[in-house]
């Protein structure tokens, strides 16, 4: 086997992070080479091992990208959108490669990814799992087979911090259904419904957003029309679902051309 992938995880702290750490630690195709938290954070300065309440690993927890970045292959990205914008102008300028799983973010924030991408492989999805790619090609191909008789909607659940709404998941699937009934998801979502909002639009994809407990995320998919209602259904009931996925993307990314991918490209997913 050739030398080992040496990975950086940002936001090391966080549910994500942590989750990362111990993927990361049990494949023998990649190496955790930097930990970055954001400045002020109590992690900085520690062993990153050490601060998970484990044994000494060795790898000091930073807040200064470019000096752990040119240490490294790839960066696996699942902060927040402001500090993931400027990990990619960072990643970008060292030549490491970005897997990026921050959702959350609004148009322009996704076009500031544009300069970056052009000078290194960007991966970037709102849902890094198998089952929920595999969901979005199935949602495209119901909605495409299916008229507007059938009311496209889309809850989602997940935990109580969870700070974004509609998840990312869910806009990847509003996405996938919007194209496979060939129309603009911008055009037709309903994001919200309270008090008097008069009947149901016909053609109008709606989302629904539930907050609760520890749920990891769920998301279902209704066709609903008169006399009968299809639900296509995505349970993820462990974080490491979505580090798995990261894992496999940054593995995906070396030795790529620069450029902007998502999960379909990583999985082999993507219609030609
Ligand atoms: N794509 C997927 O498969 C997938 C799966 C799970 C979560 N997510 C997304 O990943 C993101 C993180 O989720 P989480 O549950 O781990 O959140 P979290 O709040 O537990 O972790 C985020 C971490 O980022 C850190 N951070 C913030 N600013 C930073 C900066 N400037 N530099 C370094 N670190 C910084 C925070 O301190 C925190 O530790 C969210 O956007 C979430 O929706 C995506
Ligand atoms: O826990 C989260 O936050 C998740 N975020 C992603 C999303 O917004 O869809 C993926 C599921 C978990």
């Amino acid at each position: 086997m050739g030398e080992k992938i040496k990975v950086v995880v940002t936001g090391v702290s966080g549910r994500m992070g942590q989750m990362l750490v111990e993927t990361i630690a049990a494949s023998d195709r990649v190496v955790l080479s930097g930990a970055l938290e954001r400045s002020g954070h109590g992690w900085i300065g520690r062993d990153l091992g050490v601060a998970m309440g484990g044994a000494e690993t060795g790898v000091i927890v930073s807040d200064t990208a470019p000096a752990v970045f040119a240490k490294a292959d790839v960066v696996i990205d699942f902060t927040v959108p402001a500090a993931t914008i400027a990990f990619a102008a960072a990643a970008a300028k060292a030549g490491v490669a970005h897997v990026i799983g921050t959702t959350g973010m609004t148009e322009e924030e996704i076009a500031q990814l544009e300069g970056p991408a052009q000078q290194t492989v960007i991966v970037r999805a709102g849902n890094m799992s198998l089952g929920v790619n595999l969901l979005v090609q199935v949602t495209k191909r119901v909605a495409a087979a299916l008229d507007e008789d059938y009311d496209i909607e889309i809850v989602e659940a997940h935990h109580n911090r969870k700070v974004d709404a509609p998840s990312g998941t869910a806009l990847m699937l509003g996405e996938a259904a919007a194209e496979g009934r060939g129309v603009a998801l911008e055009d037709v979502s309903d994001r919200a419904r309270d008090g008097i909002t008069g009947a149901r639009e016909r053609g109008r994809i709606g989302f629904a957003a539930i907050r609760g407990g520890d749920i990891v995320g769920e998301h279902d998919v209704m066709f609903a029309a008169l006399g009968e209602r299809i639900t296509l259904r995505h349970v993820a009931s462990d974080r490491s679902v979505f580090a798995r996925g990261a894992l496999k993307a940054a593995l995906w990314t070396q030795g790529k051309a620069p450029g902007a991918y998502d999960m379909l490209d990583v999985l082999g997913l993507a219609e030609q």
